[in-house]
């Protein structure tokens, strides 16, 4: 039988998250197991275990051994395609990702001197930086820049837009993002405006707008949604990349990760690099 992936959350104190984290850690049973464990409300002392079992097995023990602390909260969730909003929680505390700083209003006049300072408000939109597929993306697109400069730039899957306002903060001259859920491309816009940037968002099913084809063909794009959207529209992010141009790919599981690669290799592309972030993976891949 197929296994549906969820996302288990526990929500408690420090030291019992803590403990439950170790209890994790030793288990032999959960030894693949990925989960991350971070500071969720520092007033209110409220920690949060985030894990993602592949397995049946796995689930089922990972539930046993968190059951085991009876002060935690505990809830699972589907990882479908509408849990992407569930994440995007807001009033979190900002995320730093290589020279990126991702901030909302709440942190408003604490963005440090020597960061690229991204003013993110999620709203019902996915990308607070929070999530392990923002991280994993801007940390990849961080150490690209040591390097290289991307003057044309699309992003898939836009969410709040964080991906595209990193790119235009850092010397993209053309900046541009699609999304299939109109909210997300509102606030995509406004966190531009917020920005002061001037990457712009459409409303459109994958590549599949009159604007991404006029500004094609990019150095650069980032494409965060699913594993099976990411291999259906291989072919369309070949055609709308230059030569030897780069794409960024994330929000497949690390167990989903041989698939994907093995798309995008049959399409002519190389995999430059490889991050993993709680269960989630983020590959660069080159067109060649
Ligand atoms: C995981 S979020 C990524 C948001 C943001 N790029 C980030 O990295 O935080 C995925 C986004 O892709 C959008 N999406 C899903 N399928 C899409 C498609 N076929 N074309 C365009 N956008 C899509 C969703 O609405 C959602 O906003």
């Amino acid at each position: 039988m197929t296994y549906n992936p969820q996302q288990i959350i526990a929500r408690g104190p420090r030291l019992v998250s803590e403990s439950a984290a170790e209890a994790i850690d030793g288990d032999v049973l959960l030894e693949g197991a990925t989960y991350s464990i971070l500071e969720e409300d520092e007033d209110r002392n409220i920690w949060r275990i985030d894990a993602f079992p592949t397995t049946e097995e796995e689930d089922a023990r990972l539930q046993e051994v968190l059951a085991g602390f009876p002060e935690l909260t505990v809830t699972a969730d589907q990882l479908a395609d509408a849990d992407w909003l569930a994440m995007a929680l807001s009033g979190l505390p900002p995320v730093r990702a290589g020279r990126f700083f991702v901030y909302g209003i709440h942190d408003r006049g604490r963005a440090p001197d020597n960061t690229v300072n991204l003013r993110i408000e999620a709203g019902a939109a996915f990308g607070t930086g929070h999530h392990g597929t923002t991280v994993g993306c801007l940390i990849a697109y961080n150490d690209l820049l040591k390097s290289k400069r991307f003057d044309r730039v699309l992003d898939v899957g836009a969410g709040t837009g964080v991906l595209a306002i990193a790119a235009a903060k850092t010397g993209t001259r053309v900046a541009v993002g699609t999304d299939i859920d109109p909210v997300s491309v509102r606030i995509s816009n406004e966190n531009a405006k917020l920005n002061k940037c001037h990457a712009r968002f459409v409303y459109a099913n994958g590549l599949d707008h009159r604007l991404v084809r006029s500004d094609a063909p990019y150095d650069l794009v980032f494409a965060n949604i699913l594993a099976r959207p990411l291999v259906g529209l291989s072919m369309a992010i070949r055609g709308a990349l230059k030569p030897k141009g780069l794409v960024i790919l994330s929000g497949l599981l690390r167990t989903q990760e041989r698939f994907v690669k093995a798309a995008y290799h049959s399409k002519g592309f190389r995999t430059v690099r490889r991050i993993h972030r709680d269960a989630w993976c983020t590959l660069v891949m080159q067109k060649v």
